[in-house]
């Protein structure tokens, strides 16, 4: 979707209005300041280089004064204005917003008609802030655009505001006085007025829309989404650099004109060719150059280039020794411009995912990004005018300039380190969906899919919350829409086994070219010959058909099966995603045509198999039932396959060079069956009993069933706990973090799922991960040790890994491998979502 021509129109009419406003108000002040005369015109009779230095020194200050409280009641109102909008929807709030802009232009026009003191004028325009139309244009281009446009849609909107900036110099220099502020008003009313058609573009609204005086109780409290979103490390960083960056922008364009009346005694209208110069520039850069930027760079790439050129703009201002060559330098300023999208996509992007994967709305933490932004926005201008006035009567008016080009620069430089250690690594691969790396490079199609997986804004609010640590507590759980199919796909491991139909994968991918049908997506694996199994035999028990049960006591981490697959299907499980695209009849069809490769034994194995999706077997109902998740692809293998389920499992499988290998989790007695879990395990027993019954047709009756509400208390407990450590390297104390969380995590899962040493090892890893974003090496290497330890039990000795965590353990964390270790051992595994499972079995 684009914006409309009316939203477009809204946007450009109010920012003409705006820089207008800028252009003659301070004109206006200084000459009601000194009885309707302009003293700072060398060419009038009336020119005074002493009154107009006071005067305009005096001005800026009270203008600061007045903004600094603007400032901090729009930090208040943000908020709530993005919960308003997400409410009532945006139409009214823009509305409301564009007559409030009126009420300044009005007082100005009084102060130049009606000698009306300059406090009056300098008063309303505090009103302006209590509603900031910036918010709501974010929140408008939010609803209105894809990720992936929303560079273009900004650099665009800028470039059209751009051109503005030529035509008002142009009107300032035509018009001067009352006249001008006339243009100002009449202005306003027609962006009020073209406001009032523009169409709603909340996509849908809230449907428990609340009273009036609840909904303005909950307003109230929505801007304690602030210290939740400053808890993190991404908006205390990357976002806290850009606020800085816009904010010296606007701090620096606040100064100019007063900088360049004092210093060259230009008024609004001599002052107009640099601005001219400034605004073509960024006009031809944003409509030319960062569109094709952003298609080969990252924001942080555009964000740098902004940040350099800004700067050097920024000396130029500050030194240039002629006005003329000041403006003709200036035609640079553009490409300090191009950070501008990017930084405003970068916040968009984030709300939007973020407002996906949590009971908040977009716009509830765009609002509380925007809050923080305001801050920047509206105190510095006032904070540099502040030092401006005081550098002024002081001679060295170029101070503020050189102060905001030295922000830059060290803005610049902290960008720049950014992503540069194994940091930036233990950030990616323990909290993918929170990374900076994804904000910083949100356009490949897999970063934006992890980042829907979703768990990022829960646990930032369970991070934020004060009962966070008590393990008693239960945390506010938002609804959740479920995983996509693509999300949980991409979180299926490459080295563990769980029962799936991912033969599908195979199928899936056909959809992807539309192509005819790839008969050789299902194959026969060389060696299918091959098993080993020792101390278990396959039995007829009740209630389950067959199951595995131990024919002597095992010990924790003894291997008790090796398997090859009867039949295998390759492929990667991001062809998930196109199960929507396949029939059962297709999978039937090609199963059938791999099944008569085989040799008649194994078809029989095949068949011996059970199918829990009808009465007459069918290759795809058993493929469903028994086929396991193996690496990047599935497979049926006959022994395998006959493990049942249970929620506190006392087997783990793993995938080890080609083999099925499946390990004893604790002490089995002889005689007691061996199960794996089907589902995952931090789910509460209800969302369990739902998949299990979807997908393979029973109901579990396993003691975490049995036991009820006790049991779904620590899962869920154990659940936050996971989602919380994943998001910990966003936070503040990361070591620390994991130092807390890890053991509550170990002592539930001893307490909930027997000790399970592959969940244990995890949870270690996690910690050791952020362990070492933390740079406490003596904790990581302790916690690596003991995921170690754990990953021996329930993977082997020698899977990758264990062999990775023991490297980790030994402190070689550097070597060139580790990146791609890494992020493989930190895929979790999962069944494909039951949402898409259940569509394909549907057809
Ligand atoms: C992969 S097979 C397991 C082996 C199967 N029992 C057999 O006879 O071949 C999955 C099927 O086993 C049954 N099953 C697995 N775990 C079960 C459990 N805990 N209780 C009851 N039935 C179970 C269900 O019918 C399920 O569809």
């Amino acid at each position: 979707m684009q914006l409309s021509a009316t939203q477009t129109t809204v946007v450009l009419l109010h920012n003409l209005s705006q820089i207008l406003s800028g252009l003659i108000a301070l004109d206006i002040i200084v000459a009601a300041m000194n009885n309707g005369e302009d003293v700072c015109n060398e060419s009038s009779e009336v020119y005074d280089l002493a009154a107009c230095e006071s005067s305009v020194s005096h001005a800026t200050r009270a203008n600061a004064g007045f903004q600094f409280f603007g400032g901090i009641m729009s930090v208040l109102t943000i908020p709530m204005v993005g919960d308003a909008a997400d409410r009532f929807g945006r139409k009214p709030l823009f509305v409301l917003a564009l007559v409030l802009a009126e009420v300044p232009s009005l007082l100005l026009l009084c102060v130049s008609c009606l000698n009306l003191s300059i406090y009056a004028f300098l008063a309303a325009s505090i009103v302006d802030q209590v509603v900031p139309m910036p918010t709501l244009f974010s929140l408008w281009i939010n609803d209105c655009t894809a990720q992936n446009d929303r560079v273009k849609i900004y650099a665009r909107l800028s470039a059209f505001q751009s051109m503005e900036g030529i035509v008002v110099p142009l009107a300032a220099k035509l018009l001067s006085g009352k006249t001008a502020v006339l243009l100002l008003v009449a202005l306003r009313l027609a962006t009020l007025l073209t406001g009032c058609f523009l169409t709603e573009s909340l996509p849908q609204r809230s449907p428990d829309r609340l009273g009036m005086s609840e909904s303005w109780a909950a307003f109230a409290t929505h801007w304690r989404n602030l210290p939740k979103v400053c808890a993190f490390k991404a908006t205390r960083s990357i976002f806290l650099l850009g606020f800085v960056a816009t904010g010296t922008g606007a701090a620096t364009q606040s100064i100019l004109l007063p900088f360049c009346k004092a210093r060259f005694g230009l008024t609004s209208s001599t002052f107009a060719p640099l601005l001219t110069v400034e605004t073509v520039s960024n006009g031809f850069v944003q409509l030319l150059i960062t569109p094709r930027l952003a298609r080969c760079c990252s924001l942080r790439c555009l964000f740098a280039v902004g940040l350099s050129v800004g700067g050097l703009n920024l000396l130029n201002l500050a030194l240039a020794p002629s006005f003329r060559l000041m403006t003709g330098l200036a035609s640079i300023a553009g490409f300090g411009s191009v950070g501008t999208p990017a930084f405003q996509t970068l916040t968009a992007n984030f709300a939007d995912q973020a407002g996906q994967a949590s009971s908040l709305q977009s716009g509830a933490v765009l609002s509380a990004l925007q809050g923080i932004q305001s801050l920047f926005l509206v105190l510095m201008p006032p904070v540099y005018q502040m030092i401006f006035s005081v550098c002024l009567s002081s001679g060295y008016a170029q101070a503020p300039f050189l102060l905001a080009a030295l922000s830059q620069l060290i803005c610049l430089m902290i960008l720049l380190r950014f992503k540069a250690s194994h940091t930036g690594l233990a950030i990616r691969s323990c909290a993918p969906g929170a990374s900076l790396a994804l904000y910083l490079k949100p356009d490949t199609p897999k970063q934006r899919d992890i980042l829907s997986v979703g768990a990022v804004p829960n646990a930032m609010a369970a991070l934020a919350s004060p009962g966070f640590r008590t393990r008693a507590g239960s945390f506010p759980r938002p609804a959740r829409e479920p995983p996509s199919a693509r999300a949980s796909a991409l979180r299926l491991s490459s080295g563990s086994l769980c029962q799936s139909s991912l033969l599908a994968a195979a199928v899936g991918r056909r959809g992807v070219s539309g192509r005819a049908p790839r008969r050789r997506a299902i194959f026969q694996p060389e060696g299918q010959e091959e098993a080993w199994q020792s101390f278990i035999a396959v039995e007829e028990l009740e209630g389950k058909g067959f199951g595995v049960v131990a024919t002597r006591r095992l010990r924790r981490g003894e291997l008790v099966l090796r398997e090859r697959p009867l039949l295998g299907v390759p492929g990667s499980f991001e062809a998930v995603d196109l199960l929507n695209r396949t029939s059962l009849g297709q999978l039937e069809e090609d199963l059938q045509a791999a099944l008569r490769q085989l040799s008649a034994e194994l078809r029989r194995s095949f068949w011996a198999l059970s199918d829990c999706h009808g009465d007459t077997k069918t290759a795809a109902g058993v493929a469903l039932t028994n086929a396991l998740h193996l690496g990047e692809g599935g497979g049926i293998l006959p022994i395998s396959a006959r493990f049942n389920h249970s929620c506190v499992p006392n087997i783990q499988g793993t995938w080890a060079d080609g083999c099925a290998e499946w390990r004893v989790l604790r002490e089995v007695e002889e005689g007691e069956e061996l199960c794996f879990s089907y589902v995952e395990p931090y789910q509460p027993q209800q969302e369990r009993q739902r998949t299990l019954e979807q997908l393979f047709r029973f109901r579990c009756n396993c003691p975490a069933c049995r036991a009820g509400e006790s049991s779904d208390l620590r899962r869920l407990q154990l659940k936050d706990l996971l989602e919380a450590l994943q998001l910990a390297a966003l936070a503040e104390e990361v070591g620390q973090l994991a130092r807390d969380l890890v053991p509550q995590m170990l002592e539930l899962i001893d307490e909930e799922l027997a000790g399970s040493p592959a969940l244990k090892s995890k949870a270690l890893h996690l910690g050791f991960l952020l362990a070492l974003e933390a740079e406490e090496e003596d904790l990581a290497a302790s916690m690596a040790g003991q995921a170690w330890q754990n990953a021996v039990l329930a993977y082997g000795p020698e899977s990758d890994r264990a062999k990775m965590l023991e490297m980790c353990a030994e402190g070689d964390y550097h070597s060139a491998d580790f990146e791609d270790a890494l992020e493989m051992q930190t895929s979790d595994v999962a069944l494909a979502s039951p949402e898409a499972l259940q569509s394909w079995l549907d057809g």
